[in-house]
C-alpha cells in the first residue's frame, strides 16, 4: 500500500502518540552521532510499536559529508543486536518518490527487491522513510516488524511526523560531524605546521648532511610512525642514484648506504618522475621489477612506503623514502605532511651538500698549503749543514735568542745563510705556528716600499683601487724578516721605528691606528754602523735593530763545512733532477774546498746545481774552469767597489748578459737576482744584452 503524500496536521494525531513523540524528542536531544541516536530511537519506538529491526543512514555526499549507517534488530530475548545494514536499502530510500513506503503485509511485498529480502528474513511488515529537509535528502529510516500490519496501527500521519522530526536530528548530527571534521582538519593543519616548524628549526641547526638527516628523522619519528627512512641522492643529472643515508634501526641489512643504482622503474624512479609524494602498498611494491620485491617486501618485510621527491632549484636532487612494516602507514594526510616536509628538507640538504663540497675543497686546499709549507720547510728550514766551530757558535746564538722574542740583527755577506737563520729563529720561537713574512728592502722600489710595509687604504694614491694590508699586518703574531735592511729608504725609517716602538701604525691614507704584535728579524750585508756615521741610516733605528746581533761568518772562514755542503747539495739536486749521482771525485772536492766562494753558500749551491746538470753519469762532474782562473784579485789601489764592479761585469759576460736563471750572472755570483740588480743599479751597470767589457 503506497499512500499519496500529504502533510498531516498535529491535531490529526492521537494525543497519546503526540505525547510520545515529545518524550522521544527529549530522549533523542543529547544524541550527537548515529551510534547514540540509533539505539535511543529504537528504544523510543519500541515502546509504541512491535519493532524488530531498525536501520538508519545519514549523509549528504554532495556537501562532502559521507554516508554512515547503523542497523540493529532485537532477538527473541528482546535484546538489541547490531547487524549489517542491507546492501540495497540506502538506494531504496533514496529512490522513494513519496514520503514513505509501507509494506503492510509481507505477502504484499511482492517480488520487488527490499520486500523480498525482508520477507526472507522473517519480517511481516516494514516501512521505509526518507529523511528530508526542505532542501535535500539527508538520510533514511527503515523499520521492520515480525508482525503483519504493525505500521498501519500507528497510522501514516504518525510515521510522516516521525520522519520530519527525525530529519532535524539527522541534519543536526550531520552539521556536528561537519564541525568535528573541520575542527579535526584545523587541528591536523596546526599539528602539521608545528611539525614543519620543528623541522625548520632542525634544518637551521645542522650544516653537515648526515647530522641534518639524523635530526630530521628523529624529529619526524616523534609525529609519524615508520620503521625506516632512506635518503637516496641523484647523481649525473638523475641517471644514477646512491643510497646516501639510512635510519632503519630494525633493518635486516638488505638496504645499505653508499650503494649506487639506476633509479629505473622502482619507487625512487617513480617519485622522481612524478615529482610528488608517492604512496606504495605491499602489492604495489611486489609489482615493481626486481630487485624491489626481493629487497623491500621479502627482505625487509615492508608493507607500505611513501617516497617523497626532494626538489630544490627545480631539480630533483633525491628521494626520501619512508618505509613501514605496517599496512597503510601513510594515509593521505601523512603523505601530504611528508610532502610538505620534503620541500623544506630538499633546500636544506641541497645547502648541506654544497657546504660539504666547500668543506672538501677547503680541506684539500689546507692539505695543499700544508704540503707547500712542508716544501718550504724542506728548502729553507731545518737543514743547516756544517760542523765548523764558527757555525756552531751561530747556531748556539740562534737557539739562545729564538724563544726570547727579542729583535735579531743578522750580519753577514751575501749568501751566508742569513734568511736560513731567520727562519730557524722563527721556527724555534713560540710564534712558530704563525706566519713568517719577509720583505727584501733592496728588491722593492723606494716609492712602493711604504705601501708594501704598512699597507694602504682605497684611494690613498692613484692606482690604489682597493685597500691592501701591508707586511706588518700580515706578520701580526708572527715574525717579520726585513732582509737587506740597509736599503730601507731613509725617509721611511722613522715610521718603521715608531711602529716597532709603539706597536701601532696607520695604513697609507688611513687614520685608524692598527695594533701589531710581531717579532722583528733584520738582516744586512752592509756595515750599518758605518752607514749611521755617514748618516745614510738612522742611528735610532740601528740601535733598535742591533739588540741581538749575530754575525754569520763567510764560507771561506769555515772551509771545513764545504765537503758536507757539497755532498748535501749534490744529493739534493741529483734527487730533484732524478740523476743517480753517488760519487764526488776527490780532485773535485779538493778544488771546491780550496775556492774562495765570494758568494758563499748560495754560490756553492748554484755551482753544484750547474755541476749536477752537467754530470752525465754517476759521478759529479764540476766545471773546473770556473774555479781555475784566479778570481779578479784585488790589485793594489783597486777599491772594493771596483772589484765588485768587475766581478759583476765578468759574470754578466759569462752569462751572455742574463741576470736571472740557473746560468744567469746572479747565480754565477751566488747572489739573489734582486740583490744583484740593486748592486748593479748602485754601480751604474745597466741591464740588457751583453756589452763589451773594459
Ligand atoms: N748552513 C747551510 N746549510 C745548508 N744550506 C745553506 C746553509 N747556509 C745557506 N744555505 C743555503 O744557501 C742559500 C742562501 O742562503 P740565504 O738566502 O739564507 O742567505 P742570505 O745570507 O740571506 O743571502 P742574501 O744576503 O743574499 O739575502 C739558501 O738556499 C740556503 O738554503
Amino acid at each position: 500500500m503506497t499512500p499519496e503524500p500529504r502533510t498531516p496536521a498535529f491535531r490529526d494525531l492521537d494525543p497519546a502518540r503526540l505525547a510520545h513523540l515529545l518524550d522521544a524528542a527529549a530522549a533523542l536531544g543529547p544524541c550527537r552521532d548515529l551510534e547514540t541516536l540509533g539505539p535511543a530511537l529504537y528504544r523510543v519506538l519500541q515502546e509504541d510499536l512491535p519493532l524488530h529491526r531498525l536501520a538508519l543512514w545519514l549523509g549528504a555526499p554532495d556537501e562532502g559529508l559521507p554516508l554512515s549507517q547503523w542497523a540493529a534488530q532485537s532477538g527473541p530475548d528482546g535484546l538489541l543486536d547490531p547487524v549489517s545494514p542491507l546492501p540495497a536499502w540506502v538506494e531504496a530510500t533514496r529512490n522513494l518518490a513519496k514520503d514513505f513506503y509501507c509494506l503492510e503485509q509481507a505477502e504484499a511485498c511482492g517480488s520487488g527487491g527490499m520486500g523480498r529480502v525482508l520477507k526472507d528474513m522473517g519480517f511481516r511488515s516494514a516501512v521505509l522513510l526518507p529523511l528530508r529537509t526542505p532542501e535535500r535528502l539527508v538520510g533514511g529510516l527503515a523499520l521492520a516488524s515480525r508482525e503483519p500490519g504493525a505500521f498501519q496501527a500507528v497510522g501514516h500521519d504518525y510515521l510522516i511526523f516521525l520522519a520530519r522530526f527525525l530529519s532535524s536530528y539527522a541534519l543536526r548530527i550531520l552539521r556536528l560531524r561537519q564541525l568535528d571534521e573541520l575542527n579535526a582538519s584545523l587541528t591536523r593543519e596546526r599539528d602539521q605546521q608545528r611539525v614543519l616548524l620543528e623541522i625548520t628549526n632542525e634544518l637551521m641547526a645542522h650544516r653537515e648532511p648526515r647530522d641534518l638527516f639524523e635530526a630530521i628523522s628523529a624529529n619526524l619519528r616523534r609525529h609519524i610512525a615508520y620503521d625506516g627512512l632512506v635518503l637516496v641522492v641523484a647523481q649525473n643529472d638523475g641517471r644514477e642514484v646512491e643510497v646516501r643515508f639510512i635510519d632503519f634501526p630494525g633493518s635486516r641489512g638488505h638496504i645499505q648506504e653508499n650503494r649506487g643504482f639506476a633509479p629505473g622503474l622502482g619507487p625512487t624512479g617513480r617519485a622522481m618522475e612524478l615529482r610528488q609524494p608517492c604512496v606504495f602498498t605491499r602489492e604495489d611494491l611486489l609489482a615493481f621489477p626486481p630487485p624491489v620485491p626481493q629487497v623491500m617486501v621479502e627482505g625487509e618485510g615492508l608493507r607500505s612506503m611513501c617516497s617523497v621527491p626532494l626538489i630544490s632549484r627545480n631539480r630533483v636532487m633525491g628521494v626520501l623514502s619512508f618505509a613501514s612494516r605496517r599496512e597503510g602507514a601513510f594515509p593521505p594526510a601523512v603523505a601530504d605532511l611528508l610532502g610538505r616536509a620534503g620541500a623544506q628538507v630538499a633546500i636544506a640538504l641541497d645547502n648541506a651538500f654544497a657546504y660539504e663540497e666547500i668543506q672538501a675543497l677547503r680541506d684539500k686546499l689546507a692539505q695543499e698549503n700544508l704540503y707547500l709549507q712542508e716544501e718550504m720547510d724542506r728548502d729553507y728550514g731545518l737543514e743547516i749543514i756544517g760542523n765548523s766551530a764558527s757555525l756552531m757558535k751561530v747556531l748556539r746564538q740562534v737557539e739562545t735568542v729564538a724563544p726570547s722574542g727579542a729583535t735579531v740583527l743578522l750580519l753577514g755577506e751575501t749568501g751566508t745563510g742569513k734568511e736560513l737563520m731567520a727562519r730557524a729563529i722563527h721556527g724555534l720561537s713560540p710564534r712558530a705556528e704563525k706566519s713568517f713574512v719577509q720583505i727584501n728592502c733592496a728588491a722593492i722600489p723606494a716609492g712602493l716600499m711604504e705601501s708594501e710595509l704598512f699597507g694602504h687604504e682605497k684611494g690613498a694614491f692613484t692606482g690604489a683601487i682597493s685597500a691592501k694590508a701591508g707586511r706588518l699586518e700580515l706578520a701580526h703574531e708572527g715574525t717579520l724578516f726585513l732582509d737587506e735592511v740597509g736599503d730601507l729608504p731613509l725617509e721611511l725609517q722613522p715610521k718603521l721605528l715608531r711602529a716597532l716602538q709603539e706597536r701601532e701604525f696607520e695604513r697609507l691614507g688611513g687614520v685608524k691606528p692598527r695594533k701589531v704584535d710581531l717579532r722583528l728579524i733584520a738582516a744586512t750585508n752592509q756595515d750599518l754602523a758605518a752607514m749611521v756615521e755617514a748618516k745614510t741610516f738612522r742611528a735610532d733605528l740601528f740601535y733598535r735593530l742591533n739588540v741581538f746581533p749575530i754575525r754569520i761568518p763567510p764560507l771561506r772562514e769555515r772551509r771545513e763545512d764545504i765537503p758536507d755542503l757539497v755532498r748535501y747539495f749534490t744529493q739534493k739536486f741529483a734527487q730533484r733532477m732524478h740523476k743517480p749521482i753517488d760519487a764526488i771525485p776527490a780532485r773535485a772536492m779538493e778544488a771546491l774546498a780550496a775556492w774562495n766562494w765570494p758568494g758563499n753558500v748560495r754560490e756553492l749551491e748554484n755551482f753544484i746545481e750547474r755541476s749536477v746538470i752537467l754530470s752525465p753519469g754517476r759521478e759529479l762532474r764540476i766545471p773546473f774552469a770556473e774555479l781555475a782562473p784566479a778570481r779578479p784579485a784585488q790589485v793594489e789601489g783597486e777599491t772594493l767597489r771596483d772589484a765588485e764592479r768587475s766581478a759583476i761585469l765578468k759574470a754578466l759576460e759569462a752569462s751572455g748578459g742574463r741576470v736571472g736563471g740557473a746560468a744567469g750572472a746572479a747565480a754565477r755570483l751566488g747572489m739573489k737576482r734582486t740583490t744583484l740588480q740593486s748592486r748593479m743599479k748602485k754601480l751604474g751597470i745597466g741591464e740588457g744584452p751583453l756589452r763589451p767589457v773594459g
